[in-house]
Parts: C-alpha cells; structure tokens; sequence
C-alpha cells in the first residue's frame, strides 16, 4: 500500500472472526533454533510478519552459502590430491572464494533477527558484514558484542562503537563459559546468547547484572529450548546450558498476542464487541498475553473456548489508574492511546526501553497524543497522562515513524475520531502484514 491511509469506522460495534499470523518472538527464535539443529527441529506455522520472513531468508541463504563453501573447499582437496599441485595463486583464489560467498546481510529493522544473528553468525565461521536500516544502526548492541568478544567471536564496528553495521570475521574458539551481562537494556542480547548456548562446545552461564528488563521474552526462550531438548537451570540471577544435541521436534508457533493486542484496543473503544481469535492460548509462552488482565479493566472479557479466545465487551467503568509494562513492553502504546482516547487519567512505570526500540516510543507518542490534546508527562521513570484538554477532531494525522506499532496502536482511534489518517501505513508488515484488510474484514472503510 502506497501513500498514506485514511480510516473510519460508521459504527462502534465490533464482531467476527480474526485469524492473526504467528508471533514473530517465537518464530525468531524457532527459526534459529531450527537453523542450529541441523534438520532436527522444524517450524510449523511460519509467521508472515516481515521481520521473521527476513531471518528465514537470511538463514536460508546462508545454509546454501554453507554448502557452497563446502563445495569450494572440497575443489581445494580435489586439487591439493590432484596431479598437479595446486599453485600458491589457485589456493589464494579459493580461499577469497570462500570468504566472499557472502559478505554482507542486511536485516532492515528487524531488532531480533540483528541480536539473534550477532550471536548466531559467528559461529557459522564467517566474515560478513551485518547491518540493517538507518534506525537499526542507532539501536545499541554494545552490550551484546562485549559478551560475544569475551565468548571468543571477532567483531568489529563498522561505522560507531556499540552500534551496527558490525563485521563478524570467521575463526570462533570458545574462550570461557561463564558471561556476566547487564539485563536492563534489551533482553534480546540474553536471548541471543541462550539460543547459541548449547551449540557451544563448552556449554555457557550467565550472569545477569541488574534488573532484568522484559523478563518473559527470556522465559519464552527457555520454555522453547526446552521443547527442543535442551534443559537449563535457573537459580538467582544466573541461568546455565549445558552443551547438549537438540532433540526432533516440531516448533509450533502460535498467534501473535502482541497483534491480539491491537483487537483488543478496538473493542474496549466500540461500544459493543464480540470477536473471536482462533488458536490464542490462554498459557501462552507470550508474555504479551497479559493484555487479558490489562484489557478487564476496560471491560473486556477473555474466554478461552474452541480453541481460541472470545473477546466480549461489557459495560464497566474503568478499573486500574497505574499500568506498569516493564514485562510487556510492546503493549505500552496500545494501552497508552485507550486510555487517551477514553480520557482516562493514568500512571504508567517500565518504559525505560521504549527510547531505543523502532523509533523513541516515548517522543512519537507525546507528539501524537497531543494531536489530541493529551500530554503524556515524564518524571523519572514514571509518566502521567493528562486528558483533561483532550479534544476531539474530526480528522486527525498520525505520523508512524517508521514504528509498526505507532500505526496499530493509533488506528483504533477511528473509533472515537471520524477520520485517522495514517501516514506510511507499510510499517505495519514488520509484525502484522494484513492488519489493514483484517480491519476492513470487520467493518473499517480504509480509503487511500
Ligand atoms: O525477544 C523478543 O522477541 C523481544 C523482546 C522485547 O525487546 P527488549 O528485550 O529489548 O525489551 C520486545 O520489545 C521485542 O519486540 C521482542
Ligand atoms: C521492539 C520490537 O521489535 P524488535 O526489537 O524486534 O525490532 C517490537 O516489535 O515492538
């Protein structure tokens, strides 16, 4: 979809059916879990979100480069028994072959697929280059890099220290097995680590410093290795893989909660809904499941039955005024824009990572909510929203920048303000490729 979008709702009821793609967190993760299994492992419901169909095609590609390489070297045995001794010159043309099949992997805004594979490449024994868009190169790895240096993995810096573009060069050897990394930056560097733990000779432990920010995505990790075969322990702030063969199995990925969320937004926002979401688990290895509990409070029920959930609107007033989202931090924006658009004063705590994720999430939703008139205030770590000059538009613009989850966190808007208009309405394939027509599935007029 092209330009931007303009979006209305005549009515505010909300019914039907919504089939969600899978969530892209797993399917990170089971893709590189099937990447290090060597063929045991195999992802069962791949997820269309662009970010996981970006690492499937890079880790794709770099299995036909492994085989290329192998063909390559096995040209050099050929001619090192062969007859003729193979010259200096010959040799040193294979070996930069070898080196360049592949030398450079852009992975655009996928911050997942950047972390998994910062871990995950240096022990494919390459020299490659990884970077992604212009966003990614500002979003830190520093942490993670640091641990992968210790680990025994060569990586440089390309352009600024602690930022990509990184270069990995090839020749891992394992140099310790206990890392100690700080966990309240992004848990997406403990992921990364615990995924390539029990491909590593030497096994690994870490030592996490610090609070350890969106702890469930770490449990996530865990609860999926284990499903793969590969057992850990957990004890205080220290979690330990034992070097270990995957198992055969099958990586079933389930529906994306963090997409659920976006449904569920629209019916606290209709003024009757009844939705169903086929194959959502009520004990979801997501922990962005919670927007259940979240959503009661605006009176929205959660039944688990058929295989999925019923999402049901009752009439309520509003029950909590402090939101704290240091586990869920993808559901901060969702929540944030309900409770502007019901004008409902609140308290939100754990938004410490939100500066350094696709854009500031911080700065994009204060200029945006106060399109509305809504301020979202900061004071230390925690920030009041203040709706008592909230205003009503008939038309409202919201800027996405380059962040998905603006786009379907402020979409829900049509329910209260006649026309949202949101501009780059593409950012949404990120996560949720076919947010907009499941939109018009249900009664939404997107006009462009
Ligand atoms: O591991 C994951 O799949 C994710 C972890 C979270 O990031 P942080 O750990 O950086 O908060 C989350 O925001 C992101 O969308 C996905
Ligand atoms: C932060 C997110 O993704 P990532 O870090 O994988 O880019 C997100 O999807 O909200």
């Amino acid at each position: 979809m092209q330009g931007n979008i303009i979006i209305s709702k005549a009515d505010k009821t909300l019914s039907g059916t919504i089939q969600l793609t899978g969530s892209k967190s797993e399917c990170n993760r089971a893709l590189i879990i099937e990447a290090l299994s060597k063929g045991k492992v195999k992802v069962k419901n791949m997820s269309d979100a662009a970010d996981a169909v970006t690492l499937k095609g890079v880790l794709n590609q770099e299995s036909v480069v492994g085989s290329q390489k192998t063909e390559v070297r096995s040209q050099v045995v050929i001619m090192a028994d062969g007859d003729s001794e193979p010259s200096k010159s010959e040799i040193v043309n294979l070996k930069s072959e070898i080196v360049n099949l592949k030398s450079e992997i852009n992975i655009g805004p996928a911050g997942t697929a950047m972390r998994f594979l910062t871990a995950y490449l240096p022990l494919q024994d390459k020299n490659v280059v990884l970077t992604g868009t212009q966003r990614m190169q500002q979003r830190p790895i520093g942490v993670l890099v640091d641990a992968m240096r210790k680990l025994g993995a060569k990586i440089d810096y390309e352009i600024n220290d602690g930022f990509p573009p990184i270069k990995i060069h090839s020749g891992f050897e394992q140099q310790t097995n206990r890392i100690a990394i700080k966990g309240d930056i992004s848990s997406q560097y403990i992921t990364a680590l615990l995924l390539i733990a029990s491909s590593l000779p030497q096994g690994l432990t870490l030592e996490i410093e610090g609070e350890l920010t969106s702890k469930p995505y770490v449990e996530m990790t865990l609860a999926m290795l284990q499903q793969a075969g590969i057992a850990h322990t957990w004890a205080g702030n220290s979690i330990g893989i034992e070097s270990q063969p995957f198992k055969e199995t099958d990586l079933v990925v389930e529906p994306d909660w963090s997409a659920a969320s976006y449904w569920y937004a629209i019916a606290a926002l209709s003024n009757t809904a009844e939705l169903f979401l086929p194959a959502l688990k009520a004990y979801s290895l997501q922990g962005d499941s919670v927007i259940t509990e979240i959503m009661a409070n605006f009176g929205i029920t959660s039944q688990f039955k058929d295989g999925g959930v019923y999402l049901q609107k009752e009439a309520k007033p509003i029950l909590r005024k402090i939101f704290d989202f240091k586990e869920c931090p993808d559901l901060a924006q969702t929540v944030i824009v309900v409770c502007a658009a019901l004008g409902h004063d609140a308290t939100f705590t754990g938004l410490e990572t939100l500066k350094i994720k696709e854009t500031d999430r911080i700065a994009a939703l204060q200029n945006e909510l106060a399109k509305i008139g809504v301020k979202l205030t900061e004071k230390g770590q925690v920030y009041k929203l203040d709706c008592s000059e909230k205003r009503i538009p008939e038309k409202v613009i919201i800027h996405t920048y380059e962040d998905h989850r603006m786009a379907m966190a402020f979409a829900p808007l049509a329910l209260v303000i006649p026309q949202v208009e949101i501009e780059d309405p593409t950012v949404v394939e990120k996560s949720y490729p076919a947010f907009w027509s499941d939109l018009e599935k249900v009664g939404f007029s997107i006009k462009k």
